[in-house]
């Protein structure tokens, strides 16, 4: 996986209207019920879905994005200073060799504006950036909204309301920013793939939330091995996908799909902005037992979260792309 690079079909994820026009989503309603089967078919058959989601206005996007942009062009020494050493998914990453392409910021908690405020300070001395903060935090709350929907529909769907605030407490959220650009220089071009930006990889979390700038790039790997790009049909989309915790939580329901970016012919870098909703880092995932029968035998040993993360990262990047089934595969 990773060093053949096929070209992308002609097939479309997925695209579930969430946003509160032209119904209100209200859980109970055959609106509710339709959106929530559409969710779990999507998740099954592709592991990811466009959503579209008009709370976050298509303003503070906008102005998102520009923050984002006034990050990646601080100085270097500057986005440094919010390095963590021997973490790949917190902090400032970028120049790194396997990754010559990208840079990246995450951060713990974003829906708490005092989080973003502590990592602006980092950042920007003298009170931090307060536009930036503002920025990041908004659409983060908002569109850790659109997360709780959909765990909210997922858990109905296979029946397990019953651990409804058990699992929404035992979660949290981080982010991540990334920017992506091929540098121009022959030498790189000469690589197996220049256009490759990041590589082929599944999310650990539970759910990761995606938006862009207009730069696309992303593609997913369908069940049956085809690449699919990604191009948003609407300037209110996100995408929506599963990750290793939520395959395993589930007992292999859902699908989690590869996925990767690769920039095609685009002279612009490309932002993104992901918000991944995780399990606590020590918390367990652990199947429920809803889940669990002679068609479907329990597929993963009970994991702590923090310690997947540490065997599937290292310093050097990502270890392996798929060391979910590797480490608890039974
Ligand atoms: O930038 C993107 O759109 C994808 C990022 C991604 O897949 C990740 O950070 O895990
Ligand atoms: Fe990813």
């Amino acid at each position: 996986m990773g060093s053949i690079i096929v070209a992308p079909s002609d097939l479309k994820v997925p695209f579930i209207n969430l946003s509160k026009q032209p119904h209100d989503l209200k859980p109970g309603t055959p609106h509710w019920d339709s959106l929530k089967s559409q969710v779990r078919e999507a998740f099954e058959n592709y592991g990811c879905f466009e959503a579209s989601f008009d709370k976050a206005s298509r303003e503070l996007r906008s102005d998102v994005f520009d923050s984002v942009e006034e990050l990646f062009d601080l100085p270097l020494p500057t986005k440094q200073r919010a390095v963590v050493p021997d973490t790949f998914h917190k902090g400032y990453m970028g120049q790194h060799p396997i990754y010559p392409f990208y840079e990246s910021f995450g951060l713990d908690d974003p829906t708490l504006l005092e989080s973003v405020q502590n990592f602006s300070n980092t950042l920007w001395s003298e009170g931090g950036n307060p536009g930036f903060s503002k920025n990041i935090h908004s659409l983060s709350e908002m569109i850790s909204e659109l997360d709780q929907t959909v765990r909210r529909m997922i858990l109905e769907s296979y029946g397990l309301e019953k651990y409804m605030e058990e699992h929404m407490s035992f979660t949290s959220y981080h982010l991540r920013v990334m920017k992506y650009e091929v540098a121009d220089d022959s030498k790189s071009k000469e690589t197996l793939d220049p256009k490759l930006v990041l590589r082929v990889h599944t999310d650990k979390g539970l759910i990761t939330l995606l938006c862009q700038n207009e730069v696309g790039g992303l593609e997913f790997q369908t069940k049956e091995g085809e690449w699919v790009s990604y191009q948003p049909t609407s300037p209110s989309s996100f995408i929506v996908l599963a990750g290793d915790a939520l395959h395993a939580w589930l007992n292999g329901r859902v699908h989690y799909p590869y996925h990767r970016v690769r920039l095609c012919g685009n002279d612009k870098p490309r932002y993104s902005f992901g918000l991944f909703t995780t399990p606590k880092a020590e918390n367990t995932v652990k199947a429920p037992q809803e889940l669990i029968d002679e068609q479907h035998p329990l597929l993963f040993k009970p994991f702590v979260y923090k310690q997947y993360l540490d065997v599937a990262y290292t310093q050097a990047g990502r270890k392996e792309n798929a060391p979910l089934r590797a480490f608890y595969g039974l």
